[in-house]
This record gives C-alpha cells, structure tokens and sequence, in this order.
C-alpha cells in the first residue's frame, strides 16, 4: 500500500530539501540546448533534465502543456520522463491544472492512478467549476496515496482580478484555501496543497491550520526570491518552492543543471 502524498513528500523533503523543479521545455529552451523543437529535441531534453536531477530534487514537475504542444509522441516523452524520475526516487508533481464538472474530473484523477501510463505522484488543478467538482481528484488520491495542488493565489500579475473576488465574505482564493484546509482536516494525511506563488506583493490569505503544503511557483524567472518565501510564509507553513526557467537555462550540461538546482537548495537551506 503507497503511503500517502503528504507522508512521502515529508519524508522527500527532510531527505532531499524542499526543492521543485519544474520541466518545463519551451521551444526557447529547446533552441538554447541546441535540440530541435520536435519530439526528438523533447526527448532529448527531458532524459537530460531528468537524469541529472531526478536522483537528488524532492519534487520534478513536468509541465503538461509543453508535452501536448508536440501530441502524442510528446505524451509518449512525457510518459517515459515521468516513470523514470519516480524510478530515480523524485516524486513527480504533473502540472496539468486540470478542472471540469465531477463526470469529467473523474477522468482526470486517472493520472493518480498506478497503473496509468502517466501515473504521477500529484496533480495540479483548478477549482473554478466550483470546489466539489474536484471530489473525484480527492477520491482518487486518497483511494491512491497520490495528492493535489489546487491553485488558490497564483504567480501571475493580473492573478488577483479574480482571484480577490469576494462571495460571502471570502475572497476567491480564501474560499480555495478553506476548502483544502477541509480536506486535510478530514483525513489527516497533509496530502492536499495549494499553489500561492512567491511573486506576490504580500500574503492574502489565512493559511492556518491548513494541514497541507504550499507549492509556490514563480521564484526566478517571474522575479520571486527566496527572501519573498521568507516574506510571505511562515515558518511553520510547508512550502515546496518551485523553479522551472531558472534552473533548465543552465542546461543542457548535466553539472551545470545540477549546479543550478544546488544553487536554489543552497539559498533556501541558507
Ligand atoms: O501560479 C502558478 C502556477 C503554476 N505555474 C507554473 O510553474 C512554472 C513556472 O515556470 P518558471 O519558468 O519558473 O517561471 C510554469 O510551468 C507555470 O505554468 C506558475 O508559474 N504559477
């Protein structure tokens, strides 16, 4: 029986450091690397990225889209990438931001399922169908021991436009924040988060008591620092700090990705 997200990620993280690392292969990115923007370049890229970090980051979270962009032989990459990061110890976070109505979410919760060609150890996604339509992700992850990151106050500038909403009271993103802390509350297994990115001029929501991590994207490349995690988050509060761009520039050479990600633990141990 797989334990759950939140154990796992626990032990990851005293393991390893909090560090994610984000595989997010731009067609730039591809150029930068000297790869061809197609399926071969993909591959390429994903197997360097994977092989040099797979064995000591906590967390790798492959960006969806990018894979969808080349169809299905870039699934077919993504596949391979991600069974080979968990055989290499990372737990693998797919950043798929997937939401629809319960019926539908049910076939998205299948990427927590184990014997899914893409079986991941979490998943991101998007609450705005409205909170219950993400039931069947929670059935699933706790039927799997896999775990979600909901997206509550997200990196991006214009971010609070909707997000600060108010309905009964609540902003948006609180009424997020509430029902994962419900979640968590209910099981105990600290295997449900939320997405705060770390470019945020100041923290807007209550985040006591909520029983789960924070996935905060957005340090580097969007201009969030380590200092900007030490600003918006409390020490008691487990946050997996996430870097894509950042990292993946200093590619394709093996030590210098390592260097890069060595660089981020080093900071946000320091
Ligand atoms: O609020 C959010 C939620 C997700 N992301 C994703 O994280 C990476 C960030 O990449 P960088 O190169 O480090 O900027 C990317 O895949 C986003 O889709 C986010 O940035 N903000």
């Amino acid at each position: 029986m797989t334990a759950p997200f939140g154990q796992r990620l626990a032990d990851a993280v005293t393991a390893r450091g909090p560090l994610c690392v984000g595989i997010d292969p731009h067609g730039a990115l591809l150029e930068r690397w000297g790869l061809p923007d197609d399926p071969e370049g993909l591959a390429r890229f994903t197997g360097a990225v994977v092989d040099a970090l797979a064995g000591t980051v906590a967390v790798l979270k492959p960006q969806l889209a990018f894979y969808e962009r080349h169809g299905s032989r870039g699934l077919a990459v993504l596949e391979d990438g991600v069974a080979r990061a968990r055989a290499a110890g990372a737990l693998v976070l797919l950043d798929a931001k997937r939401g629809d109505i319960g019926s539908t979410m049910d076939g998205y919760a299948g990427y927590l399922r184990p014997d899914h060609p893409m079986a991941a150890d979490a998943l991101t996604v998007s609450p705005y169908l409205g909170p219950g339509s993400l039931q069947p992700a929670v059935d699933a992850a706790r039927r799997h021991g896999g775990g979600l990151f909901v997206l509550a106050r997200t990196s991006n500038p214009d971010a609070g436009s909707l997000q600060h909403a108010v309905v009964d009271g609540r902003s948006v993103a609180q009424v997020v924040v509430d029902t994962v802390r419900a979640w968590n509350a209910a099981d105990a297994s600290g295997s449900f988060g939320v997405v705060i990115g770390a470019t945020l001029p100041e923290l807007d929501v209550d985040l006591t008591g909520l029983g789960g991590p924070v996935l905060a994207p957005g340090l580097g490349a969007q201009g969030g620092s380590v200092a900007d995690l030490r600003r918006l988050f409390d020490r008691g509060t487990t946050v997996v700090p996430a870097v894509s761009r950042d990292v993946l520039a200093a590619g394709p050479d093996r030590a210098g990705l390592r260097a890069a990600a060595e660089r981020w633990a080093a900071a946000l141990a320091g």
